[in-house]
C-alpha cells in the first residue's frame, strides 16, 4: 500500500456516522488449484482501507485485480487468508454482517415469466426476508426504482435497465444500511446509465451507504466520493477522485515500489505556422487536440513549474504566440491507467 493510501486509512471519519460502513486490514485471499490444491494463487496481497457510512464508494481495478474476489470475502461467499474484514461493525460474512448489507450482483438473472412482485417474493424467499416483509416493502421500493405501476408485468417485457433496476428493488427489501452494487450499469445505454445513477444517488440520500464496483470509470468519476483502485492483488489508491491528481503529482510510489508518474498537462491554445509550432514543441510530451489555420490547442505534459516555464519560453522564442493556457484536471481515466502495472 502506497503511503497515501495509508494515511487514508488512519484518517477516514467514523465519528459521528456509526462504525465504518467497511474496514478492510491488511486482507488476504490465496486460491488454491490443481492436484492437492499445490498451485496457490495470491488474488488480495495484504489490502487495506476503510468505507464510511453514507459514502458512495468505488472499488476499481482492472481485469484481474480482486475486485470480485474481495466482494466475495465481504459476504462471506468466500473465506480469507489473512487479516480481517468488517461491516458496519460485524466480522465480514457474518449474519449480523448479511442482515445489515443488500448485494445486486452483476447480471442478476429474474425469471423472465415472474411478474415484478413475484420477482421480489422470489428473491426475498431466497434471503430469508419473510413473504410479509417483501409485501409490506414492495412498493416502496419498486416505486424508488422508477418501476411503479409495472408491479405485475411480467420481467420479459422489461428492458436491461429496468430489469437491473428490479434487482436493485430486491437488494433493498431488509432495509439494508449498505448496498453493493457490482457492476450495476454494465451492458445498459446511456439513458438506462443516468436512470440508474439517479436512482444511486436518491438511496445514498436516504443515507444508505453505496459501495460500487464498476468498470465504467466515468460513471464511477460522476457519482463517487472516493475510491480505491485495485491492481493485481494490491490498493494502489484510495481517497477522494478529486485529489487523485494531487496524489499523482505528488511522486508518489505504487505498492511494489515503482515511482508513479506525474501526468499533469496544460492546454495551450498556440498561433503560429507549422514550422514555428513544430520548434516550439520539441522535446515536450504534446498531443495536439485540433489545428486549424494557425490556431493549434495542443496538450503538452509537465511535471513542476519549471518545466511550464521552459515550455513557455521555448514557444515563445519559436515565434508562436500563447493565446490562453488552462491547466487540466486529471481525469479519472487518466489517472487510472498511470496507477496500474
Ligand atoms: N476460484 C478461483 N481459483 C483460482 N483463481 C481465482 C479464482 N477466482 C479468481 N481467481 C483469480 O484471482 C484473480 C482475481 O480475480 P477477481 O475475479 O477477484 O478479479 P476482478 O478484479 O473481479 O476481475 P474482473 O473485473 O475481470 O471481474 C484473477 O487472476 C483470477 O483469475
Amino acid at each position: 500500500m502506497t503511503a497515501t493510501a495509508e494515511a487514508e486509512l488512519v484518517t477516514a471519519n467514523t465519528a459521528d456516522s456509526g462504525p465504518p460502513a467497511i474496514v478492510s486490514d491488511k486482507l488476504f485471499k490465496t486460491y488454491s488449484e490443481g492436484i492437492f490444491s499445490r498451485k496457490k494463487f495470491q488474488a488480495l496481497k495484504g489490502v487495506s482501507f476503510q468505507v464510511n457510512q453514507g459514502e458512495i464508494f468505488g472499488l476499481l481495478g482492472p481485469n484481474g485485480a480482486g475486485k470480485t474476489t474481495f466482494i466475495k470475502v465481504l459476504l462471506g461467499i468466500i473465506r480469507k487468508s489473512g487479516g480481517s474484514a468488517s461491516m458496519m461493525g460485524y466480522p465480514a460474512g457474518s449474519k449480523n454482517c448479511r442482515e445489515m448489507v443488500g448485494y445486486l450482483p452483476e447480471r442478476l438473472r429474474i425469471p423472465p415469466h415472474l411478474t415484478a412482485y413475484n420477482a421480489l417474493e422470489y428473491f426475498g424467499n431466497l434471503s430469508n426476508v419473510p413473504t410479509s416483509v417483501v409485501k409490506a416493502k414492495r412498493d416502496e421500493y419498486l416505486e424508488l426504482v422508477g418501476l411503479k405501476g409495472r408491479e405485475t408485468d411480467l420481467v420479459k417485457k422489461f428492458s436491461k435497465g429496468m430489469v437491473q433496476r428490479l434487482g436493485l428493488a430486491q437488494a433493498l427489501l431488509h432495509d439494508p444500511k449498505m448496498v453493493i452494487l457490482d457492476e450495476p450499469t454494465d451492458g445498459l445505454d446511456p439513458r438506462a446509465r443516468a436512470e440508474m445513477r439517479a436512482i444511486i444517488k436518491n438511496l445514498a440520500n436516504r443515507g444508505v451507504t453505496i459501495f460500487l464496483n464498476s468498470h465504467l470509470l466515468q460513471e464511477v468519476e460522476m457519482i463517487c466520493n472516493r475510491v480505491a483502485i485495485l491492481d493485481k492483488g494490491n490498493l494502489r489508491y484510495c481517497g477522494p477522485v478529486a485529489n487523485i491528481g494531487e496524489f499523482l503529482g505528488a511522486g508518489s510510489v505504487g505498492a511494489d515500489g515503482k515511482p508513479v508518474a506525474t501526468i499533469k498537462s496544460y492546454l495551450f491554445n498556440l498561433i503560429g505556422t507549422p514550422q514555428t509550432l513544430q520548434s516550439g514543441l520539441e522535446g515536450c510530451e504534446f498531443t495536439i487536440v485540433s489545428n486549424v489555420e494557425g490556431m493549434a490547442a495542443v496538450k503538452v505534459a509537465f511535471q513542476d513549474q519549471s518545466d511550464v516555464d521552459r515550455i513557455v519560453d521555448k514557444l515563445r522564442s519559436s515565434g508562436v504566440s500563447i493565446a490562453g493556457m488552462e491547466l487540466q484536471r486529471v481525469s479519472l481515466e487518466d489517472a487510472f491507467l498511470q496507477l496500474i502495472d
